[in-house]
């Protein structure tokens, strides 16, 4: 597996005193959608506007195609495509114009311009003007303009903030077509984990300038699965917890016992052996720990 990104211990400080990064070692897979997840103030914005350039360090690490960036930022920008923070838009002109004045200055084809807002689903309103347009809308143009230049890798800063459920809906299926059909690796950042684990195949998690967590969303899920547990409602919960004893951590809580297991065949031989055993089991239930808790549990920790 190719890296497109990879960073090595990333620090960051804005002032002597301000530290906001300390060791980051991102790792971008290329072909990836990776979902760089964290609340707010957590370093996201910082890491990315590193990436871009636009803030710098020193003796930052940072590798992106395979190159340093402080030695090939041109090159490299080339073939990145990015939004930052608020698109700026000319509001006074049509969807079409605003790209055709980035094109004017890059040397971008119009047909290039059509193409993109085909791909955005925008080519039925490129006449109409900017102000009219709905905030999805706008966040679609501004991801056209981030693509005219055809750049193999997209950053984007929470491009679904402040949409409403619709307009989030069209981002998502715009940026998985553009990975799946475009073949565009795309990073984006966000403070919601159930946005990420929409569309995302990795994922960073990072909270006071810390990754904490960076695997596959596979990895993320199975986490997850090692944090769930059946829950039993026994006739006698201590004689269930001693005859499982050997084979299983089992924890009472109140009347009640948390049996941690590792897949469906372990609940089925759970539950035989409560059975086997004597006991009268009233209820097994799987108690599932979602990656939303998970996610606040990792970051809590
Ligand atoms: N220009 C700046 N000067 C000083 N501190 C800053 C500056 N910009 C950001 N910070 C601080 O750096 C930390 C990380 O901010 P950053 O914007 O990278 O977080 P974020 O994860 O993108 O969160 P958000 O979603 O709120 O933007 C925060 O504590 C923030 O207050």
């Amino acid at each position: 597996m190719s890296t497109i990104i990879k960073t090595t211990n990333l620090d960051y400080a804005f002032s002597s005193k301000e530290q906001v990064l300390f060791d980051v070692n991102l790792e971008v897979p290329t072909g990836s959608i990776y979902g760089f997840l964290g609340p707010n103030g957590a370093g996201k914005t910082t890491t990315l506007k590193l990436l871009l350039g636009l803030l710098q360090t020193r003796n930052s690490n940072i590798k992106i195609f395979d190159k340093g960036i402080n030695d090939n930022r041109i090159a490299i920008l080339k073939k990145i495509g990015s939004l930052i923070e608020q698109p700026s838009l000319y509001h006074h002109l049509s969807g079409y114009e605003n790209l055709e004045v980035f094109a004017l200055s890059y040397n971008i084809s119009p047909t290039r311009i059509k193409e993109v807002l085909g791909i955005v689903g925008l080519s039925g309103a490129a006449d109409k003007k900017v102000r009219a347009y709905s905030l999805g809308m706008k966040q679609r143009l501004a991801i056209a303009l981030a693509l005219l230049h055809d750049p193999e890798l997209l950053i984007l800063d929470e491009p679904t903030n402040g949409l409403d459920p619709n307009g989030i809906i069209e981002i998502r299926e715009l940026l998985k077509h553009l990975n799946q059909k475009h073949h565009k690796t795309i990073l984006i950042s966000s403070h919601l984990l159930s946005e990420v684990e929409k569309i995302a195949s990795d994922v960073g998690i990072i909270h006071n300038g810390k990754l904490l967590f960076q695997g596959s969303l596979i990895e993320l899920q199975h986490l997850q699965s090692n944090h769930s547990f059946i829950e039993a409602r026994v006739n006698s919960a201590q004689a269930a917890k001693d005859l499982l004893a050997t084979r299983f951590k089992a924890t009472l809580v109140g009347d009640t016992l948390r049996i941690a297991f590792k897949n469906d065949q372990q609940i089925a031989e759970i539950n035989q052996t409560l059975a086997l055993g004597g006991i009268m089991v009233y209820q097994l239930r799987l108690v599932n720990h979602d990656l939303e808790e998970l996610f606040m549990k990792t970051i809590a920790e």
